[in-house]
């Protein structure tokens, strides 16, 4: 295990707290996450590409324990409320009480979906985040968003639920596939988007570092893109306002999973096609200049992120998809535009012919 102490970042929310530890070796710090278990019973819930890899360091942390393990088939398509249910039956096979905690081990499919189990089951039980993608330690592990995707469309049934502790063990992104790690990347470039300009700057200076996965640059890259969102969750927990900031690029970016059918781009994929398109719309209706979508445009590319439409895309149904985005009010679109480096707003009634010239232009196919 190492020795180096872990960054720790505190979620505050309220009266409530809970630590998110970054670090090597974490996993085996079984002392550390272990008091954050209160009862008996424990489901791990997992993946078929992950629990391999990982389960067994976590399954030492559980001895004395009544455990048992849930594990998903790989990939977004099982992000379902089928899965939810499967889960459920796990925990009540293992007898599980309201003193219970699940575990979710693995990336944000398996977070999402671990984190809504726990806050059916029994109408809400703890759960422990072990996010094992940059992607997931930058985002999804944090902030309590939980819920899984239905045909119609992404994360459309869900709850809040918080974690009781983020247990970062960056020694995990070592089996972490490149195409994985750069998707993770789009998150972090997206915080600084939003609300950070000196964090864009410094990604900028610093891309090169985080393309080889050096150790420190990472760390420092993970902490501050955590310590951004823990601020905003802190301010508006339940998304009443500030919060659908961080949804930066995804009311594209969703439609772009969803009518892709979760197989042409990965999510981190999505939110940086989608931050673009949020871009040039924004510049459209002359909220940014061309020179920061440029900006954006150069950052991503160099991180090795998309940047186009992939070949294949209808505009009109991608649209009819925004249309169901939970950010929407009185069957108008709200959008989140940008309004350069480390500014975005909240934008009710954006018409749909605005949003597809963008979606025309994007995929070539102009009328
Ligand atoms: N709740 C939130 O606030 C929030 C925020 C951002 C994204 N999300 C959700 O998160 C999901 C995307 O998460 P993701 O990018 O982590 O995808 P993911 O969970 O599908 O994981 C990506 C891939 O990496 C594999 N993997 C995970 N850890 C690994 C490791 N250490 N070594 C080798 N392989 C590993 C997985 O098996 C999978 O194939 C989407 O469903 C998205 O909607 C939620
Ligand atoms: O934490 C949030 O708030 C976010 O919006 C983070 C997003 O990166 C994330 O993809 C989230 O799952 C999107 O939520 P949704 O409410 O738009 O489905
Ligand atoms: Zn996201």
């Amino acid at each position: 295990m190492s020795t180096v102490a872990p960054e720790t970042i505190d979620v505050t929310l309220g009266e409530r707290s809970y630590p998110v530890w970054i670090g090597r070796g974490l996993l085996d710090d079984h002392a550390r996450w272990r008091a954050a278990l209160r009862g008996r019973h424990v489901l791990v819930i997992s993946n078929r590409t992950v629990a391999p890899l990982y389960l067994e360091r976590v399954a030492h942390g559980l001895d004395g324990l009544q455990w048992s393990s849930f594990l998903l088939e790989d990939g977004e398509a099982h992000k379902t409320f089928a899965n939810v249910g499967l889960a459920l039956d796990a925990l009540s096979k293992l007898g599980a009480t309201r003193d219970a905690c699940v575990i979710a081990l693995g990336g944000g499919v398996v977070g999402d979906l671990a984190g809504f189990t726990a806050a059916c089951w029994m109408r809400g039980i703890d759960f422990i985040q072990m996010p094992t993608t940059l992607l997931s330690m930058v985002d999804s592990s944090v902030g309590g968003k939980t819920g899984v995707n239905l045909p119609a469309g992404k994360n459309l049934v869900g709850a809040f639920h918080q974690p009781r502790a983020v247990i970062a063990d960056i020694g995990t992104l070592d089996s972490l596939p490149a195409r994985e790690y750069r998707a993770g990347l789009a998150e972090v470039i997206k915080g600084a988007a939003i609300g950070d300009a000196d964090f864009f700057t410094w990604l900028e200076q610093h891309a090169d570092a985080l393309a080889q996965r050096d150790e420190t640059t990472l760390v420092q890259a993970i902490a501050t893109k955590v310590r951004y969102k823990a601020g905003v969750v802190a301010r508006d927990e339940t998304e009443q306002g500030e919060r659908a900031l961080l949804n930066l690029g995804h009311t594209f970016g969703h439609a772009l999973e969803t009518a892709g059918h979760y197989t042409t781009l990965l999510h981190g994929e999505g939110v940086a096609v989608g931050m673009l398109l949020a871009a040039r719309l924004s510049e459209r209706l002359g909220m940014s200049a061309p020179a920061d979508t440029q900006r954006l445009e150069q950052l991503l590319n160099t991180a090795g992120l998309p940047t186009a439409v992939p070949a294949g895309f209808d505009p009109e149904q991608l649209c009819a998809l925004m249309r169901l985005d939970k950010k929407n009010i009185a069957g108008t679109l709200r959008l989140i535009l940008w309004q350069g480096i480390g500014r975005a707003q909240i934008i009710s009634g954006v018409s749909e012919s605005d949003v597809l010239a963008v979606l025309r232009a994007a995929t070539g196919t102009h009328r």
